[in-house]
């Protein structure tokens, strides 16, 4: 989530915005949609929209309708005859009333109609020099330059950029207004955070994200305009009995321009899907959940013989790129039936009523198909919980989304034959309507991968790689070196170490473009250009080597796999590479040993240079934590007691389930526990000091080392017994 990000719900709060970087003149329209005069106004209309345009929008109107209507000639110029309308008899609308005939009321309605929603057009029409990015293009022209001051989110689907006012002086031409569309709000954060965590930029440091919805009141005419219009039309066609519309809400190619037509994409099961569950490596246990709506789809009378009603629907939930919809698509592969996948965020548009529409187009077609699987990826666009905070503007769109969505799922039976599944990283926002029984009952999550499952993904994605090495030692090998990776993120390494054999011209992929491409999805871009200087350099090198030795002679601290001084991204200046155990309990020695090795690096600094760097915060913030939690939330403290307050970790500080007393207690604890790892940690590092100074001078050399190096430079690690998973998946690499 940001942390910064900050409402601004009018216009003019916006503009008291103080970080502005928008040169901006105070009294002129907020955006520049609004600036600039409309390059398509009818010749002669440029005076009447400027005037106008000070009334404020509403008003403008009114008089555009009046003025029509008088047709006096004092200082307004002559707006040009409107289009000829079809019917014959009424054709002298605007101009001469000489033909006798007064104009048909709904004539001049429709003329003002026309010509609000010509002007409304021309003032969203963007000025010229704006620009339309990619994200990927913002991201590599802007952000990762650093010239970006802030962000704005304009009506949930677009975000305008605001550069830093030096951007100008790095060739950035004056003016430039850049722009990028955006699928959802959701996904559009998640990727600002994780381009802003590879670039080490800190937690406090991030770029604030401004939310802007327009609801002014030429906004809520602009999103009105295009109803209004197609409104418009519809009466139009409907009244010269267009006959081709039949086949009700859009099955057929009816339905205008399509718009109500859910976006979903068919995925034909004989020829489109190829994905089955042997493509969804590791997952076991969700497979064997889902494995039950395969097998109703299948055969369902073996169910409705005895009477069973099978689920609609199940939420598929995990963190991004771990093969939610792989996983869906493969179900119905299958069953082999139809997909239907469609993305959350793309049933809600501007236009009123149109998700709802969407909801009901989807189930529509999908029941016509049946069997078949409907997949609502991001579900939380539409499915976040009704009428929390007093947001404004748009939701209700949202919600009757939502509503037609829990209608359509009450509406259908389970002998349609028709499964819903749906993806989402946050199950904890969904609206508890939408998990009750006869909906999305079933829960399935779907968690990173493990060192095993990690294994088998790498071999699915190892398959059209082309390299020499036998595949099962490879896939573990790479497995050992990417804790933490999603299904996705292995995917990338595959595909990013063939790319970078293919740089070099090779015939086949090696070790070290694998390896060359898992630092370059874990730290982002190496940052090449950013030189320590030797001082520093030196640091850094005595800091990691003592997390290094610290870990290598502890014996719960986790398996080393490489050490680096090389500087990622902004922030972090050196780092080394643990392979996690899947572990999920630890205990209080294993815990102690932990904080031990964080403390590391900032002994080892003490030890060798007799003072300490600003470098190891994010260490100590590491170490604290783990006190804190020992102390008050696992009762692994005999003063405070077996009790838990894991509440107190969280935001609200102000409702502390304890007394002062306790506090302070937990607070002396804590500190206490702190201090005993720390000194533990010198006694440790003091009597291994040749030890550190070996790996800090090797460290300088080479700037990254191995395991490997470890053993040649101080000998084995003592704990060989609690090594076992890197033994097993590296070391058999016979
Ligand atoms: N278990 C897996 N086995 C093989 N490949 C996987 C696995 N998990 C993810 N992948 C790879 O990652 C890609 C992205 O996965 P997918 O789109 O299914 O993730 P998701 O969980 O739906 O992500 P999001 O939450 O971002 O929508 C897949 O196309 C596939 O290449
Ligand atoms: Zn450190």
């Amino acid at each position: 989530m940001l942390q910064q990000r900050r409402k601004y719900n009018t216009d003019k709060d916006f503009d008291r915005n103080p970080s502005g970087a928008n040169n901006r003149k105070d009294n002129k329209p907020n955006s520049d949609e609004q600036q600039k005069a409309p390059s398509n106004i009818p010749k002669g209309f440029e005076g009447f929209f400027d005037d106008k345009k000070k009334k404020g929008t509403k008003a403008w109107i009114n008089e555009a309708a009046k003025e029509n209507q008088k047709q006096t000639s004092d200082s307004i110029p002559k707006p040009p005859p409107p289009p000829r309308p079809d019917n014959k008899k009424g054709s002298s609308a605007s101009g001469s009333n000489s033909g006798g005939k007064p104009p048909e009321i709904s004539n001049r309605l429709l003329f003002g109609v026309s010509l609000a929603t010509l002007a409304l057009y021309s003032l969203a029409s963007p000025p010229e020099n704006m620009r339309e990015l990619t994200w990927q293009s913002f991201r590599v022209q802007l952000l990762d330059k650093g010239l970006v001051d802030h962000l704005e989110v304009l009506n949930r689907n677009r975000v305008r950029v605001f550069l830093r006012p030096e951007s100008n002086s790095l060739g950035v031409a004056p003016g430039m207004v850049f722009y990028f569309s955006i699928g959802s709000v959701d996904a559009f954060e998640r990727n600002l955070q994780k381009a802003q965590s590879e670039l080490g930029i800190p937690p406090e440091e991030r770029i604030p994200v401004a939310y802007h919805d327009t609801i002014s009141v030429l906004g809520t005419l602009l999103q009105f305009a295009p109803t209004l219009l197609l409104i418009g039309v519809f009466l139009y066609l409907a009244r010269k009995g267009a006959s081709g519309m039949g086949g009700g809400t859009g099955g057929g190619p009816g339905g205008i321009f399509g718009i109500g037509k859910s976006k979903a994409k068919m995925f034909n099961h004989e020829t489109e899907i190829k994905v089955k569950f042997k493509d969804v490596a590791g997952a076991d246990e969700a497979k064997e959940e889902i494995l039950e709506f395969v097998k109703f789809l299948k055969n369902p009378a073996i169910y409705e013989r005895l009477g069973a009603s099978i689920p609609k629907g199940a939420i598929l939930s995990g963190p991004p790129g771990t093969g939610k919809t792989l996983l869906a698509k493969a179900t119905a592969g299958e069953a082999a039936v139809p997909f239907f996948s469609v993305s959350g965020s793309e049933f809600v548009e501007m236009f009123v009523g149109v998700g709802p529409s969407r909801v009901r187009d989807l189930f529509a077609t999908a029941k016509k198909n049946a069997p078949c699987i409907i997949f609502i990826d991001e579900i939380d666009a539409i499915g976040k919980a009704r009428g929390k905070g007093g947001q404004i503007g748009g939701n209700d769109e949202r919600e009757s989304t939502l509503n037609q969505l829990l209608v359509e799922m009450d509406g259908f039976d389970s002998d349609e034959h028709v499964v819903v599944l749906a993806g989402t990283n946050r199950p904890d926002v969904l609206d508890p309507a939408l998990l009750r029984p006869g909906r999305f009952d079933r829960h399935i999550h779907v968690d990173r991968p493990d060192i095993g499952g990690r294994a088998q993904i790498f071999k699915v994605h190892l398959r059209p790689i082309k390299t020499n090495e036998n595949m099962d030692t490879l896939s573990r090998k790479l497995a050992a070196l990417t804790p933490g990776f999603s299904g996705a993120d292995i995917h990338n390494v595959c595909n990013e170490a063939a790319l970078i054999a293919a740089r070099y011209n090779k015939d086949e992929v090696t070790d070290i473009d694998f390896e060359k491409a898992i630092e370059r999805v874990i730290g982002g871009m190496e940052k090449k250009s950013r030189v320590l200087s030797p001082p520093e350099k030196k640091t850094v090198a005595y800091h990691e080597a003592g997390h290094a030795i610290a870990g290598w002679n502890l014996r719960y601290a986790d398996p080393l796999l490489k050490v680096s001084i090389i500087p990622r991204g902004v922030a972090a200046l050196g780092y080394a590479q643990y392979l996690p155990k899947d572990q999920y309990l630890y205990s209080e020695n294993q815990l102690l040993d932990r904080m031990c090795m964080a403390l590391g690096g900032r002994v080892s600094e003490q030890i060798f240079f007799n003072s300490i760097t600003t470098g190891a915060q994010d260490d100590l913030q590491k170490v604290t934590k783990m006190a804190y939690s020992q102390v008050a939330a696992y009762g692994m403290n005999s003063k405070v007691g077996p009790l838990s307050f894991s509440d107190s970790q969280q935001e609200n500080q102000f409702q502390k389930p304890y007394s002062d007393e306790t506090a302070s207690l937990i607070d002396k604890e804590s500190r206490q526990l702190v201090v005993e790892a720390l000194n533990r940690t010198v006694e440790l590092l003091t009597s291994k000091k040749d030890d550190v100074e070996k790996v800090a001078k090797l460290l300088l050399e080479k700037e990254v080392i191995t395991r490997e190096d470890m053993e040649q430079l101080v000998g084995k690690r003592p704990f060989a017994d609690t090594d076992s998973i890197y033994d097993e998946y590296v070391r058999r690499k016979v």
